[in-house]
């Protein structure tokens, strides 16, 4: 018999693998069960049958409401009233709107000038409190710490280790899909928390002899926000992909050992090559993601430039977040060129007949 509507979300679907019980309420949109798809182009260039795992068509749009469901539902279990984030944007609407959800209050705490509108749009709509600080997602994650886990507050970012037990459900949701984990996972990384959480679940299937192999992991920063690449904090990260300007990563040494164990990398991506994938993505697969998201893509398509041979025959790449996300750096690229034209027959034939 199918799960009735209201018990779709990844808590009910892998419940015995969440640190979740009977007493736990579980607040939940539905997330999960997002789109693997196969991208032809890609599996061509690459001369490996190429996924896309696209975490954008979540309910908030980002990956991040795979923690959240259970973070909050953990937090509303433990008797928190109100949930705390610093955010560069997708954290915050993914904790407005689960604590909608759970009737509780959220405060975001976010670097101004710094997130995309469709985030911040979002952050206001679900309700939260929003405090827009003059520094960066490091110093909000600093204030964070300071704040929360008192008074009945939870902290819901990714130093909250029920979010990296709900992210891990992607990879369980990619094994069911290929049948076994692929030969290599490629995922952008921010504060760290995604990667460690993929590797995770990884792990816990092949423990539970759900796969028989582990991919190796594949991250990719940008290159002005790039710390885990260069082994040192970046005091002023900068990049156009917002959602991964960090220069301190919470989850440092999660991704650290993701990589080591896994025999993997983590590597960077120039604005500019972000920006081109992004591009190529909407426009050559008919998927758009938010600039950050598309740092995967850059990134293969970096692999495959320098000429070494990736050793793959499957290979998932995670977009994270979708482009409607952040309209505003789309309208900046060379790609939006709106073409005015009279209300006339004759005038419209003859634009469309312009090369
Ligand atoms: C769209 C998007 N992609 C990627 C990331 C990186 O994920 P993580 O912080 O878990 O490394 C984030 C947040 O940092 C994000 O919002
Ligand atoms: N990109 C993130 C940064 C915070 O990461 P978190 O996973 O620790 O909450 C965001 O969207 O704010």
């Amino acid at each position: 018999m199918p799960a009735p509507l209201h018990d779709r979300g990844v808590i009910s679907r892998y419940r015995e693998y969440l640190p979740v019980s009977d007493a736990t309420p579980v607040i939940s949109l539905n997330e999960g069960s997002t789109p693997l798809i196969h991208s032809p182009r890609l599996s061509e260039k690459a001369g490996a049958e190429v996924y896309i795992k696209y975490e954008g068509l979540n309910p908030t749009g980002s990956f991040k409401d795979r923690g959240m469901t259970v973070a909050i539902s953990k937090a509303v279990e433990e008797g928190a009233q109100t949930v705390i984030c610093a955010s560069t944007g997708n954290t915050s609407a993914a904790a407005a709107a689960y604590a909608a959800r759970a009737g509780i209050q959220c405060a975001v705490i976010l670097p101004a000038g710094k997130i995309a509108s469709g985030k911040l749009v979002q952050a206001y709509l679900y309700g939260a409190k929003v405090i827009a600080i003059k520094g960066n997602f490091d110093d909000a994650l600093r204030l964070v710490r300071e704040l929360g886990g008192v008074n009945g507050i939870a902290i819901v970012n990714s130093i909250n280790p029920h979010r990296i037990e709900g992210q891990k459900t992607g990879s369980f949701e990619i094994i069911e899909e290929l049948g076994d984990a692929p030969d290599m996972h490629i995922l952008p990384v921010g504060n760290a928390g995604n990667i460690t959480a993929y590797w995770k679940g990884y792990r816990e299937f092949a423990e539970a002899e759900r796969s028989t192999r582990l991919p190796r992991m594949v991250g990719f920063q940008a290159a002005g926000s790039a710390p885990i690449f260069y082994n040192k904090v970046v005091d002023q990260p900068n990049t156009v992909a917002t959602a991964i300007r960090i220069g301190n990563p919470a989850s440092w040494e999660g991704a650290s050992n993701a990589v080591t164990q896994s025999g993997g990398s983590i590597n960077i991506a120039t604005d500019e090559e972000i920006l081109a994938a992004q591009s190529w993505l909407a426009k050559n697969e008919g998927i758009f993601v938010e600039p950050a998201s598309a740092a995967s893509v850059a990134g293969l398509f970096k692999l495959l430039e320098s000429g070494a041979s990736l050793n793959a025959s499957s290979i998932v790449l995670t977009v994270t977040g979708h482009g409607l996300k952040d309209p505003d750096t789309a309208m900046t690229t060379g790609d939006y060129h709106p073409i005015e034209a009279e209300a006339d027959l004759d005038t419209v034939r003859s634009v469309l007949e312009q090369s």
